[in-house]
């Protein structure tokens, strides 16, 4: 059964860990971007150049923005359009009136757009940026510089190109790593306690109901013991598969424990779900397993009760498991919110 005590058994969300990363990432640049541009802004005005200074001025009030809505309300304003369209502005004119000066500050910023926009959008950003450093420092420079300046922009775009892929393809395979069961394929018990959250919150604002199944396998010992751990494991395998295979696209289909699967069911209800449980029950019943391993589960259902929160909603599939198991297995029993103590009326055998 599902073990929710304890500290550690439900860990941390993979996925909202990297998110987090990403907005710490996305804090620091606007950050060190503003305390590098606001010493410019009076060097600017003072040289006379007053309009940079006022570009410069409005790139600092954005990047403040940004800092404080990300800091109070967890929240990433413009979605690094604002630093990329004043740092590519910024970057032109001042290379306009003060030449290479304004040069250097293109390389930063190329970088800078890899890691504060998605990574389709950021080359898009940073072709035009280039074509448009090239087009002024034709104008500005003499041609031989001219080449040097596009080539060594291109050559910077190309590489954090590279990079940026890279470290994104990583992290997709890491969070995939790091969500899913490597046995079975289905998702690990990382994300549970957020998947679970998300469906209560639904069910409060917009009365979206959902149901929960969980599953275990009857007597699955005896089958290690039988034919052995290798078996076991490939047991396990084609189970996931064969629940897998009657699902729908929107369900989610978890493993939670040794022998245990949990199945969150989108826009159901308890009897639906009761309904389901039972074929995937006969899914998983109806044919041996590797041709000669017979395996019955055991089923508990319950659907989703305003106001609960994820654990009440989880141990109330597991007392329904529990019934299951212990009313002679190979059974659905659901259980409805309101009166958690008392099985409801879908109690099914399943042959076994
Ligand atoms: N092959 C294999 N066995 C596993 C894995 N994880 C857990 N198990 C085994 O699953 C078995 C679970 O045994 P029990 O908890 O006694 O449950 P059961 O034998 O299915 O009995 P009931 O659930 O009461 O029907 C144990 O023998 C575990 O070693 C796994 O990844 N692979």
């Amino acid at each position: 059964m599902v073990n929710q005590s304890g500290r550690g058994v439900l860990t941390a969300n993979p996925t909202e860990t990297v998110s987090g990363y990403q907005r710490r990432i996305v804090f620091h640049i606007h950050f060190w971007a503003l305390i590098a541009v606001a010493p410019l802004i009076p060097i600017q005005w003072a040289q006379d150049h007053a309009l940079l200074s006022l570009l410069l001025g409005v790139f600092c009030l954005g990047m403040v923005l940004v800092l404080l809505f990300l800091r109070l309300r967890d929240y990433y304003l413009f979605n690094g359009w604002l630093f990329a369209v004043f740092a590519i502005a910024s970057v032109l004119y001042s290379t306009l009136i003060n030449g290479y000066i304004g040069l250097f500050w293109a390389y930063p910023a190329i970088a800078a757009i890899f890691f504060l926009m998605a990574l389709r959008r950021a080359i898009g950003i940073n072709a035009v940026f280039v074509v448009a450093v090239a087009t002024v420092s034709y104008y500005r420079f003499p041609e031989a510089e001219f080449w040097r300046i596009t080539f060594s922009l291109a050559l910077s775009v190309v590489f954090v190109t590279i990079f940026a892929w890279l470290v994104g393809r990583m992290q997709a395979e890491l969070t995939k790593l790091a969500t899913t069961d490597p046995l079975t394929g289905c998702l690990n018990r990382s994300q549970l306690a957020d998947v679970l959250n998300r469906h209560i919150q639904l069910r409060e604002r917009y009365e979206r109901v959902a149901s929960l199944v969980l599953i275990d396998l009857d007597h699955f010992k005896s089958i290690n013991d039988r034919w052995g751990h290798t078996t076991g494991d490939r047991v396990l395998q084609e189970a996931a598969r064969r629940l897998d295979r009657r699902l729908r696209e929107c369900d989610q289909l978890f493993r939670v424990g040794g022998e245990e699967f949990m199945v969150i069911l989108p826009e159901t209800r308890q009897k639906t779900a009761e309904d389901l449980a039972r074929e995937l029950l006969i899914t998983l019943s109806s044919a041996p397993f590797l041709e000669d391993v017979p395996i019955t589960a055991s089923a508990g259902v319950t659907e989703v009760v305003r106001g609960e929160t994820w654990s009440t909603w989880l141990n109330r599939a597991d007392q329904a498991l529990y019934t299951a198991k212990h009313t002679g297995r190979g059974r659905v029993i659901g259980v409805r919110g309101q009166d958690a103590a008392m099985p409801a009326a879908g109690d099914t055998r399943i042959a076994g």
